[in-house]
């Protein structure tokens, strides 16, 4: 274990849940991954990492969902730190902690999330210019770049480019986990070509309601083969859709987590308190931003 100067600042960055509100995979590359296309949100709701300096890297993880990463001895917090430090030329180390919220392996992306926000936090805490952490993000994962973005964004190529999203009305999220985990390879694979190909989307939407209505059309092409992988997703899918007030329900990612579009951040609050106890769920709005983007 670093020790570490109690004199010394902590940088906190937030790592918020992914949100797909959909995904279509428009076909594969010779190497195997998928190109993509997906309107992606960041929910209020995250892990939590933070960073200080200290003689040798470290990763301290607590947090409810800590226990989904006993034996993880590849800590996405812990690459992203050894990744961008090489690419800076810094001789330095960290002490990193991690207070794990999100479910693991759930499809909103908490591993991309925490290493994203491991960037951002000693992108500051050694005053290193931002342009580094944006190249060592795709190294560590797909989803690394959008993560590292942290607002709402359209994602196409495999994951690595990030243009705008449409303008969006203000909205609720209701997230709900069995936490069984899936494993994104597994998905994929299952796909077996069942492609949609990219989509069309308006320049905005004025209201929660006409959005839906246009992501109705649209799918999570992941969905179904994730559902084959894990049948109980679909119940989770039902229960959603049964809420008081939603209007779309659907996976993120490559699942497990499926979310309800709602209405706003409060009834999606009260809706998310009506699902079972047993299951990881949570309702509210988006994340804010982070105060220092890359
Ligand atoms: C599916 C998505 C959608 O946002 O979300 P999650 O389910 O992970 O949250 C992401 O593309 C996941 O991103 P990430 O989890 O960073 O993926 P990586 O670690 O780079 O890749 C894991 C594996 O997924 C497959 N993969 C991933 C991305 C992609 N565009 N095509 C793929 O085929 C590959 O088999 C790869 O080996
Ligand atoms: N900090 C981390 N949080 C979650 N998963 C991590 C982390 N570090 C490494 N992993 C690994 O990354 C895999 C994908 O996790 P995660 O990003 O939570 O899921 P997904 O890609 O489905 O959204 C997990 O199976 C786990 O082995």
């Amino acid at each position: 274990m670093a020790r570490r100067d109690a004199a010394a600042p902590v940088i906190r960055e937030a790592a918020p849940a992914k949100v797909n509100l959909f995904l279509q995979v428009a076909g594969r590359r010779p190497d195997g991954y998928h190109l993509l296309d997906s309107l992606v949100v960041f929910a209020a709701v995250g892990d939590v990492v933070s960073a200080t300096s200290a003689p040798d890297f470290s990763l301290a993880i607590a947090g409810d969902e800590a226990p989904g990463l006993i034996g993880e001895d590849d800590n996405l917090v812990l690459r992203a730190a050894r990744a961008l430090a090489a690419a800076a030329g810094v001789g330095q180390c960290a002490a990193l902690h991690l207070e794990k919220a999100l479910p693991v392996a759930s499809g909103i992306g908490g591993g991309s999330a925490d290493a994203a926000a491991a960037l951002r936090a000693l992108t500051r805490l050694w005053d290193i210019p931002e342009e580094v952490a944006r190249r060592v993000a795709p190294q560590l994962g797909a989803d690394v770049p959008a993560c590292l973005v942290g607002h709402p964004l359209r994602m196409t190529g495999i994951g690595e480019m990030i243009g705008p999203a449409p303008a969006l009305p203000e909205f609720g999220l209701v997230l709900a986990n069995l936490r069984v985990p899936v494993a994104t390879p597994d998905v994929f694979r299952r796909l077996a070509g069942r492609f949609s190909g990219p989509a069309r989307l308006p320049e905005g939407w004025a209201d929660p309601a006409a959005m839906a209505a246009d992501l109705a059309r649209l799918s999570n092409d992941l969905e179904a083969p994730a559902i084959e992988s894990c049948p109980a997703i679909a119940p989770v899918l039902a229960a959603l859709a049964a809420l008081p007030g939603a209007l779309l329900a659907r996976m993120s990612g490559s699942g497990a987590t499926c979310f309800a579009i709602m209405p706003d951040a409060s009834s999606a609050a009260r809706a998310a308190a009506l699902l079972p106890a047993s299951w990881w769920r949570w309702g509210g709005g988006l994340a804010a931003p982070p105060a220092a983007p890359l």
